[in-house]
């Protein structure tokens, strides 16, 4: 697909940021990304407890599935990273530079959440664990107090990363004592136009929530003001997982995001389960399936 380079990605850089996107979206434009950084955000709530499988207790379970599945890429923290990608150097990773824990109450005090490391220590640690790093991502929390902080690291992150032909994703959650209601179609509009202003390929915001509308209509909303950035919605705590594939599946087709950030529905499964469900998410955004088909493959395994 003819891959439209942003201007902040120089000209002896362009051919690795197209090489990085098409990695990604295996040149469909479409992401389907398994996003594995809830150890920090969440602790260990998302693996381990009733209807977690004991295959989620350790982190490797992570990696067992981001190598023998079909997905566009991996993220997660650089730790986690640096100590399993000998063992699983097949990957695409995102390393996630920023990230915080949820105990500390939104009630107490806004989000912040700072970048670990910076553009160079990545660049340095991709030559030196010569493993397929492809992109970065680091999240904003747009309407907290300390959003001035995220907008300006973000900037920074995604201006460096395009200097060195790596893809961006913003995760933005709007979130912070001055949020009424994050999943408000409206405000998750507004915080992929951050995100498209700071300057990313992709962001991955929450799927919306409103009684009394078409919700995949009013996401139309947030697809349009993110513009060339392309939209991917969070999975979300674990669902039914037919009931999962309908709505990614409306979300392509109807709102027209461009990929999906799916953590715990892929993860809090036994591997072989967890390997096929994220076959059925790739199978929906990047080989056009129907929701049958993809729950077909999602069954047989
Ligand atoms: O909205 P929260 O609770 O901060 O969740 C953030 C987490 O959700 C994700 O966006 C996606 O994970 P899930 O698919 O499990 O929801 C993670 O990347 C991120 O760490």
């Amino acid at each position: 697909m003819d891959v439209k380079v942003p201007l902040d990605v120089p000209y002896e850089r362009r051919q690795s940021y197209i090489r990085n996107f098409n990695i990604m979206t295996h040149e469909t434009g479409r992401l389907a990304l398994f996003a594995g950084d809830q150890k920090i955000e969440h602790l260990n709530d998302d693996f381990f407890g009733p209807n977690i499988p004991i295959d989620d207790s350790s982190p490797e379970h992570l990696f067992k599935i981001a190598q023998n599945a079909k997905i566009g890429a991996f993220a997660s923290q650089i730790g986690l990273i640096a100590r399993y990608g000998i063992d699983y150097p097949k990957i695409p990773y995102v390393i996630k530079i920023n990230s915080k824990t949820n105990l500390v109450k939104k009630d107490l005090k806004d989000p912040l959440s700072t970048a670990m490391l910076d553009i160079e220590q990545i660049d340095r640690f991709k030559k030196q664990s010569g493993l397929n790093i492809v992109g970065v991502g680091y999240t904003i929390y747009p309407g907290s107090e300390f959003e001035y902080i995220m907008l300006k690291e973000a900037a920074h992150i995604i201006f460096e990363a395009h200097q060195l032909g790596l893809i961006a994703i913003i995760w933005s959650y709007p979130r912070g004592k001055s949020v009424v209601d994050e999943y408000d179609p409206h405000l998750v509009a507004g915080a992929c136009g951050v995100a498209a202003c700071l300057g990313a390929d992709f962001v991955k915001v929450n799927f919306p929530k409103k009684e009394g509308v078409n919700i995949f209509e009013a996401f139309k909303e947030a697809v349009l003001a993110a513009g060339r950035t392309r939209v991917m919605c969070a999975g979300g705590s674990s669902k039914e997982p037919k009931a999962f594939l309908e709505e990614l599946y409306n979300q392509v087709h109807i709102s027209g995001v461009q990929g999906a950030a799916t953590g715990r529905n892929i993860h809090q499964k036994p591997l072989k389960e967890a390997i096929s469900f994220a076959n059925a998410i790739y199978a929906i955004l990047i080989e056009n399936k129907s929701v049958e088909e993809a729950y077909k493959i999602y069954q047989e395994g």
